[in-house]
């Protein structure tokens, strides 16, 4: 049975070769003999040869963009088979240092799916072009060759080629270089004008981790046990009819790690990241434009939020004009109507616009996608972008706990415990400090000195005094409207709930 199995496998192989080369062969006759040629072989190979081949070609019909088949095919083929090629070929990958390795052309590659063996063929031909072309090699045509035995035709076509794409897709994600978008300015620019992107992108290379975040290891875990649950709910959110999307809230003062927080997340999840610069958007269209650019598996990020667009100045202008009553102000919690849509400032980009970015029709399309915004002062931005649903989790990033400290101690000391650690838990219970300003006293002072660590934690604790001498010299001077002596009285609530959320040197809420 075996051996009847090999000489069949080896006859088709053998017939697969011959009209495989058979097909080059003819690459080089004229057109019209070609043809012919062409159709008379086919009308043999089919009545002789139980095998039948599928082309699956480099560009589509519209011959613009390669085709996704293709690139699947060539990932798929370069991970699975190449261990089973015998020619290899290796170029640098287009956007990574990675090298890619893949299947010379004219070379034969065997795979086997669910007892049904399938070949594969790499080959390109010259394509007799009218258009002159300015790049070298732009008329050859790349395409693979699938052959595989007629009785199969059915799995083939309906499984294994699906197969094919769905691994191929996996493996081009896992080899990607991943990249950090950010939106070009759109001033005498045309969104859509074509071959212009409306991001442009460099290689995301940030080496924060969730390792290295300095914050309480509970919201940590928290944060990241929420994150990977989003990453794998693919089916639930389709089953309970949501877009696969989630809304992260970053908020806390300026060095408290938000921005190190996304990059930590990009890496956890593996995403790219979009850095949307909304001052640089004209209008909701370019908005909504921006948003189809993107791509699944990404955070899309607006950074300071309030400042981005002057949402709740808007806001309260229209307020005012409404209600006569309220002032200028941004008024902290007070409801307030969308912004004028059609009054030019300079940006377009409206509250509802952004809205609808957030959670419109639109923002379902590609799916798999984090949106974060982070901001200093949660209390300027509307009730409406933040409420849960669009921002399902809010993540307090605060002044430097004990906890984040002891995480800044192992990243940048290596130690786990030491004298003064009594001492710089009691002053960090006194005094407001930005785990960036305890990084930066964590850091040794010049390249010839050998690392102290003594020297470095004393000169923590210098810095610790000399913060706490200014804040009651400040206290001393009647002087209460400083921003960090409110914060600070929410941090000493460490761990107490309070209207439903979690007040802490690092806070989470969340809606579930
Ligand atoms: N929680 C943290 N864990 C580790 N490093 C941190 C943390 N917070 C701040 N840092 C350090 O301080 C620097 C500044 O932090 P980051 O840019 O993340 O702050 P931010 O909250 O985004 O500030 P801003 O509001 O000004 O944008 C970072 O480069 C990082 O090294
Ligand atoms: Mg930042």
């Amino acid at each position: 049975m075996m051996a009847g199995m090999d000489k069949w496998t080896g006859l088709g192989s053998a017939l697969a070769s011959f009209l495989f080369l058979w097909s080059m062969v003819q690459s080089h006759l004229p057109v019209a003999f070609r043809h012919r040629l062409s159709t008379w072989a086919t009308k043999l190979a089919s009545l002789f040869s139980p095998y039948l081949h599928v082309t699956i070609s480099e560009y589509g019909a519209e011959r613009f963009s390669r085709s996704d088949l293709f690139l699947a095919v060539e990932a798929y083929l370069s991970d699975a088979c190449t261990r089973r090629a015998r020619r290899l070929k290796a170029e640098l990958g287009k956007d990574s240092k990675n090298l890619q390795v893949s299947v010379d052309d004219n070379d034969e590659v065997t795979d086997t799916f669910r007892g049904a063996t399938i070949w594969w063929y790499a080959a390109r031909k010259l394509q007799r072009s009218q258009v002159i072309s300015f790049y070298p090699g732009q008329d050859e045509r790349r395409f693979y060759q699938v052959v595989f035995h007629r009785r199969h035709r059915d799995l083939v076509v309906g499984s294994y080629l699906p197969h094919v794409l769905e691994e191929g897709r996996a493996v081009t994600v896992r080899n990607r270089q991943r990249r950090l978008f950010t939106n070009n300015p759109s001033s005498g620019w045309n969104p859509y004008r074509s071959g212009k992107g409306v991001w442009s992108h460099v290689p995301f290379e940030h080496p924060a981790t969730f390792a290295t975040l300095a914050m309480d290891p509970a919201d940590k875990e928290a944060i990241v046990d929420d994150l990977e649950a989003f990453r794998d709910a693919k089916d639930y959110y389709a089953k309970v009819g949501k877009a696969w999307k989630r809304g992260y809230l970053l908020h806390g003062p300026p060095g408290t790690g938000k921005s190190t927080m996304i990059a930590a997340m990009a890496n956890l999840l593996d995403y790219d990241v979009y850095d949307l610069e909304l001052t640089a958007v004209k209008n909701n269209t370019e908005l909504r434009k921006l948003f189809i650019e993107t791509t699944g598996k990404s955070i899309i990020v607006i950074e300071d939020i309030d400042c981005s667009v002057d949402l709740t100045g808007k806001r309260s202008k229209a307020d005012k004009k409404n209600k006569s009553s309220s002032s200028e102000d941004d008024g902290n919690n007070n409801p307030k109507l969308p912004a004028d849509p059609d009054k030019d400032d300079g940006t377009k980009v409206t509250l509802s616009g952004l809205l609808n970015f957030i959670d419109g029709l639109w923002s379902a399309c590609g799916g798999e996608r984090i949106i974060i915004f982070t901001t200093n002062h949660k209390e300027k931005l509307d009730p409406a972008l933040v409420r849960r649903g669009r921002m399902d989790k809010h993540i307090e990033m605060s002044y430097c706990g004990f906890e984040a400290f002891k995480v800044l101690a192992g990243n940048y000391l290596d130690i786990t415990d030491h004298e003064l650690f009594g001492e710089i838990r009691q002053l960090l219970g006194e005094v407001n400090m930005t785990p960036a300003d305890v990084a930066e006293n964590l850091m040794p002072m010049s390249k010839k000195k050998k690392r102290d660590n003594n020297a470095c934690l004393e000169g923590l604790v210098e810095a610790l005094n000399k913060a706490k001498q200014e804040e009651e010299a400040k206290k001393g001077q009647g002087g209460d409207q400083d921003q960090g002596k409110e914060d600070k009285t929410s941090e000493s609530t460490e761990g107490k709930m309070s209207n439903g959320e979690i007040k802490g040197s690092e806070q989470v809420t969340s809606d579930n």
